[in-house]
């Protein structure tokens, strides 16, 4: 069974309600049989494949086959798609390197390029290999810091005042800067800046679809954000977010700067760490699939996580579904996993959920066994 709902995109099987225990969750609105698929999302508001796959999986399907993908976009596919907002790209048609985008047919080639208005992402993406190209010449002076940027103390008046620096004091000095002046101030970045701020254009380009008056645009300002406990865990983040910040603040084209602010920027990465669902290989066991890299689907946000949940999830090409693994009544709590540790001792289980996803579950098992 799958969900058909007048303007399909909202589940008559469930309602949000807040709880006392975990923020807010998601209850049944009738008894539902086991195998009801419960939700079904495509909306992506953003998505990232690991810098180590970028090759390797099709960028329209997430199709893997150990192999790298024989298909880039080429010069003459993009030719047609500029428009006059469109000017670095232009300008730079001849040393067109494919945007970093690979795809395992020309199927999907073409799907990918029909995406309206795709042209903006695929410049912003060629901007940032072009400067990443460039930064793989430079030594990266975090490499030696590392330790270093990883001991800095974390409150969240140390990442406000961070970031009122940065608006202060940075943005107006580049603001007043002559182009070739503005490119001599790029920060050195490495591989995972390159693919965060990736990450980045990405969600800015979904974000003009999906307006605050969407259904998916209205889950996605209302993620809960993991920034401070995230950044407690692994302080060098405050400095990698500012990273990506400037990158992204010099080189964004036009078309996609129009909406990127200090607050846009923090809530698209606050709202990713702990909102997240993992790209995993398909048709893998649990055990030996890969991880090709992470995406938001704000509306498939609200579930917590439970230790005996009642639904699965399973991906098919760029679709997840989120599927009743047992018959559940009205007003049941329903729950995915987040942490593929199930089968974790109690206290492991519940350390590796504090750990990573920062809180003490208080799902039914858990009270059971604590
Ligand atoms: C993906 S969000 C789920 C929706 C969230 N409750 C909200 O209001 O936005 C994940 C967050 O929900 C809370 N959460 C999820 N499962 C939980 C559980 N079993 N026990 C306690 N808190 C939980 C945690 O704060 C976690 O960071």
């Amino acid at each position: 069974m799958t969900i058909d709902t007048p303007n399909g995109n909202i589940t008559p099987f469930y309602e949000i309600k807040d709880t006392t225990w975990g923020g807010r969750s998601c209850f049944a609105t009738s008894d539902i049989p086991k195998d009801t698929v419960i939700l079904e999302v495509n909306d992506t508001t953003g998505s990232s494949i690991q810098y180590e796959f970028r090759k390797e999986v099709c960028h329209n399907c997430f199709k893997y086959n150990g192999k790298s993908m024989k298909y880039k976009i080429k010069t003459t596919d993009v030719e047609g798609l500029l428009s006059e907002n469109n000017k670095w790209l232009k300008a730079r048609m001849k040393k067109f390197c494919g945007a970093g985008l690979w795809f395992c047919s020309t199927g999907c080639s073409d799907t990918y390029l029909r995406i309206p208005r795709i042209i903006d992402l695929i410049e912003a993406y060629e901007i940032l290999l072009d400067n990443h190209t460039k930064m793989l010449k430079r030594n990266n002076p975090d490499d030696a810091n590392e330790e270093k940027l990883n001991s800095v103390k974390i409150s969240q008046s140390i990442i406000d005042s961070e970031w009122r620096n940065i608006e202060i004091n940075w943005l107006p000095m580049i603001d007043k800067m002559k182009y070739t002046k503005r490119q001599q101030s790029l920060p050195i970045t490495s591989e995972d800046e390159y693919n965060c701020a990736r990450f980045v254009c990405n969600t800015l380009f979904h974000l003009r679809t999906y307006t605050k008056d969407t259904e998916t645009g209205k889950s996605f300002w209302n993620l809960q954000s993991n920034e401070l406990n995230k950044m407690m865990r692994f302080p060098i983040l405050l400095h990698f977010q500012q990273l990506v910040f400037r990158t992204l603040y010099i080189l964004l084209p036009e078309t996609l700067r129009i909406d990127f602010n200090i607050g846009t920027f923090r809530h698209i990465m606050g709202s990713e760490y702990g909102n997240a669902f993992g790209i995993w290989q398909e048709d893998e066991s649990v055990d030996s699939r890969e991880y090709f890299g992470y995406w938001v689907f704000p509306r498939a946000s609200y579930f917590n996580h439970s230790c005996i949940p009642n639904i699965t999830k399973t991906r098919n090409n760029k679709t997840m579904y989120f599927t009743l693994n047992k018959g559940v009544s009205q007003g049941d709590e329903l729950c995915i996993d987040y942490s593929g540790v199930l089968d974790f001792t109690t206290v492991k289980r519940r350390d590796f959920l504090k750990e990573n996803w920062f809180f003490d579950c208080q799902c039914t098992r858990c009270k059971l066994e604590i």
